[in-house]
């Protein structure tokens, strides 16, 4: 693990930009979507398969697999990579989104926050310190600051407070990382202050105060809809180093991903493109297809000829469409693999235009060819 983590950027376009993380496991090109990979595993697709769509880095939980099979045990496996047979970089949250939003009887203090498993019950506490042991047992590569994500509404005095609290265990969680991580290992801050432009611009500040080598914007994709989650991004990405990684966490659909590139976005992760990828739902330029309507039951043609992607090639609609209604196990180990890699073609054709200087035009034929909802 001698080469130390570092961000170059390639070319603009307007907000939007090209660039390449390197990290000890290889380099990022972005703007990168990240498949999740919530408990060691991208649901339903082999790590072989996700590498050939063209992901560069993965996403890890450390709420999941702190629970199940434990961090200590798959250290002693040798960590993430070597369990998951993953190589390339991966990415962890720190865990404090996926307690408020799995896990019951949760109790959030100065401290760090204690909750029960959703999986057996059992009780547990994350601070920042153990959330950054955590991520260093797994032997994460980016890692998240513990942060808190406020539910969406919120007040602007609760809001307010929540981002404090943030603040205080950015600090912490950079204290720890220091102690024990390695110089090939990044902690990116995480933005905070909910749809509020005066509090997102106190997170920004505050953290670039703190240092920090690389920054998600988080609290967002929880509900407040497209239009507010862009005019945070208006507010808050320009606030932010130019020369470091922004990373927008849990977006999200095609419309979104486009239109965050356009706000200088670089790093996105979404459970979308798998999880509806197992319920028959199947991304395309065009928009997203129900893979079960009746539509398809005689369709002969494959989702995307063009793909070099064998589950975008090589199977009918109709083929799909029997699978998913059969119930079988192919059809959304198919679909998932399929949506995987279409999200790696939109990220590479969008890397393409911002190289070539005509991205905006690139975002306008696309919105204007793929349509979210009929009609
Ligand atoms: N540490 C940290 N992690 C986060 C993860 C997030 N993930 C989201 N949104 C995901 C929303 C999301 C959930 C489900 C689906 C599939 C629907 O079929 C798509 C998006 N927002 C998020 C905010 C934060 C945050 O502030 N801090």
């Amino acid at each position: 693990m001698t080469t130390p983590f570092s961000f170059s950027l390639g070319a603009t376009d307007g907000q939007a930009r090209t660039g390449a993380i390197t990290t000890s496991r290889g380099t990022i090109r972005t703007p990168a979507f990240m498949p999740v990979g919530t408990a060691g595993t991208v649901k339903a697709v082999q790590m072989r398969d996700v590498k050939a769509t063209g992901a560069d880095i993965i996403l890890g939980n450390t709420y999941h697999l702190m629970l199940r099979p434990t961090a200590e045990r798959v250290a002693r496996f040798g960590g993430l990579h070597k369990f998951s047979t993953w190589e390339g970089p991966i990415l962890t949250d720190s865990g404090g989104f996926q307690v408020m939003s799995l896990s019951a009887m949760r109790k959030l203090t100065e401290e760090g926050v204690s909750f029960q498993s959703h999986i057996d019950g059992s009780k547990h506490m994350l601070t920042p310190e153990r959330s950054i042991e955590i991520q260093c047992l797994l032997g994460a590569d980016i890692q998240m600051q513990l942060d808190e994500c406020p539910p969406f509404p919120i007040s602007e005095e609760a809001s307010l407070e929540s981002l404090e609290l943030s603040v205080r265990w950015a600090k912490r969680s950079k204290a720890a990382f220091e102690e024990i991580a390695g110089r090939h290992q990044a902690l990116y801050g995480i933005v905070q202050g909910s749809v509020f432009p005066d509090q997102r611009k106190r997170s920004a500040e505050a953290l670039q105060e703190i240092g920090f080598p690389g920054y998600s914007v988080g609290g967002l994709a929880v509900g407040e809809g497209r239009e507010a989650m862009f005019g945070v991004l208006d507010v808050t990405t320009p606030l932010l180093p130019k020369d470091k990684p922004r990373y927008l966490m849990g977006v999200g659909k095609p419309l979104d991903l486009v239109g965050a590139v356009e706000r200088s976005i670089d790093m996105f992760d979404c459970v979308l493109p798998t999880r509806s990828g197992r319920h028959g739902q199947a991304w395309t330029w065009d928009g997203p297809l129900n893979l079960k309507n009746a539509q398809f039951v005689d369709d002969e043609t494959p989702l995307d000829p063009a793909s070099d992607c064998p589950a975008s090639r090589d199977y009918t609609k109709g083929y799909l469409n029997h699978l998913f209604r059969a119930g079988e196990y192919l059809g959304p180990m198919l679909l998932s693999w399929h949506n995987l890699d279409f999200y790696q073609r939109l990220m590479a054709a969008m890397r393409e235009a911002i190289a070539e200087g005509r991205f905006d035009q690139f975002a306008e034929e696309f919105r204007a060819r793929h349509r979210e909802r009929k009609g």
